[in-house]
């Protein structure tokens, strides 16, 4: 999304912050910011003078990225970088030349990142680097260093990438941060700190926290060989010699946290319904199974949801609209929903429930509440018309194992359809007294 602003007008507030792009070149500049925009659906806005830039970055929340090149009409390149590295906006130079003297100016100064233009790569490049600076807004770095200069140091540059920074002087302050801010995924740590060491605090935070949840990179400044590998085996994720560049520290503080959202989408395709983004059938078994051996003394109750004579939804409008149906049916189960319930898709039109810590009369109750909201849900169609769909609930109360519940709620599933459909069916499993 391309937005247009005249030289002269005073900038328009945007619902989401994005990008500000600056060039001289406005067919460059309107082709990356194109690119940019559609790939990213942020919204760019592009500058051509450097006074035009000051003008847009008034409204300091309005960006959280600036792209600028290096020959402006008003400014010559330095003064050009000594602006953006004082904007407290994370900068990128995209520049026709990127030698080491240019590396030199950029890097010197508070500029995340110099890309060269006009090369087949860059563009992919800059939609990546965009990315990652959007998404570090919301990820917490936690450094840890009994130094004051070195925490300094790495505080700055994580906080230049868009990371919300905390930092801790020693192992256990680190331990506490951690305990108390769930927000933090990406932590550094140096290895000399008096009371517990990098490899020691390593371990500790290894007993709680994944390496798929919390990347660790270890910094020394230390010769020793062994060191790299020890804290690989302790459970880093990474390390980083001391003194680190500005360009290998963003480098693999990016690599890191990009490994961490790879994992979070490949674990989400192997738990979540793709159409429906609920819990799949095989993740419903192996978090069903837990709660169910987790919830012996309050109980719980299973419950299968069947959108009723759906077939006929299908025949009539179409498998797309049938689609749609099925969406808002797991709408409306997940907002019925409480924190510690399980809903799941199980196949095809059918759902699953499981909910902990309901008496019966309870469960009915809540369980016919969600009946009635499906029923009374208005689903609109592309073309402007609406449908509705009723479901049939089975209901287990109890039950010797998830499978014997799920038969159970199964098998009043099936009584629920066979009384006419849009219906509640509770019966306790014969094995259970209630
Ligand atoms: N649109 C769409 N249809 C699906 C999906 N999965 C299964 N179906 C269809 O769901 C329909 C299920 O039909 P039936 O099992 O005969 O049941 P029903 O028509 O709902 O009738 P009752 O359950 O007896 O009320 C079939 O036509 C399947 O093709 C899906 O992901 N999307």
């Amino acid at each position: 999304m391309i937005v247009p602003v005249a030289p002269d007008t005073q900038p328009m507030p945007l619902a989401a912050p994005g990008i500000l792009l600056v060039d001289n070149s406005p067919s460059f500049a309107r082709m990356v910011a194109t690119r940019v925009g559609e790939r990213l659906g942020l919204p760019v806005t592009v500058a051509g003078t450097l006074a035009e830039a000051q003008r847009h970055l008034l409204d300091p929340g309005r960006y959280f990225l600036a792209l600028t090149g290096l020959v402006l009409a008003d400014a010559d390149s330095d003064a050009i970088l000594d602006y953006f590295a004082g904007t407290g906006v994370p900068t990128v130079v995209v520049s026709g030349v990127y030698d080491d003297e240019v590396r030199q100016r950029v890097l010197g100064r508070n500029i995340v990142d110099c890309v060269l233009k006009n090369t087949p790569d860059s563009v992919d490049y800059l939609v990546w680097l965009a990315r990652r600076l959007e998404r570090n807004r919301h990820i917490a770095a936690l450094v840890v260093d009994d130094s004051q200069a070195a925490r300094a140091l790495a505080t700055s540059m994580l906080k230049l990438y868009g990371f919300d920074v905390l930092e801790a002087a020693d192992g256990e302050s680190a331990l506490r941060v951690i305990a108390s801010n769930p927000r933090v995924r990406m932590l550094i740590t140096d290895f000399e700190m008096p009371g517990m060491n990098g490899l020691e605090l390593v371990r500790r935070i290894r007993a709680l926290h994944a390496r798929d949840h919390l990347a660790i990179i270890g910094v020394s400044g230390s010769d020793s060989q062994s060191l790299v590998a020890q804290f690989l085996k302790n459970g880093a994720n990474d390390f980083l010699h001391k003194p680190w560049s500005r360009e290998e520290f963003f480098c693999r503080v990016s690599q890191n946290v990009d490994n961490l959202e790879l994992i979070g989408t490949l674990h989400d395709l192997a738990t979540r319904d793709f159409l429906t983004g609920l819990p799949n059938r095989r993740h419903f078994f192996d978090r069903g199974v837990q709660m169910f051996s987790g919830a012996r003394k309050q109980g719980l109750v299973v419950a299968m949801l069947d959108i009723d004579h759906f077939k006929h939804v299908n025949d009539t409008y179409g498998h797309d609209v049938g689609d749609i149906a099925i969406q808002a049916v797991a709408g409306a189960v997940t907002r019925h929903a409480r924190a510690q319930d399980l809903p799941a898709r199980f196949g095809g039109e059918e759902f699953v429930l499981i909910a902990p810590g309901l008496s019966a009369d309870e469960a009915v109750a809540s369980l016919e509440r969600l009946r009635a909201s499906i029923e009374a849900t208005c689903i609109p169609l592309p073309d402007g018309r609406h449908i509705t769909v009723t479901v049939s609930i089975g209901v287990c109360l109890s039950g010797e194992s998830l499978s014997a519940m799920m038969s159970e709620a199964d098998r009043c599933l099936y009584v629920a359809k066979a009384s006419g459909r849009n219906r509640v069916e509770v019966r306790l499993p014969v094995d259970c007294p209630g």
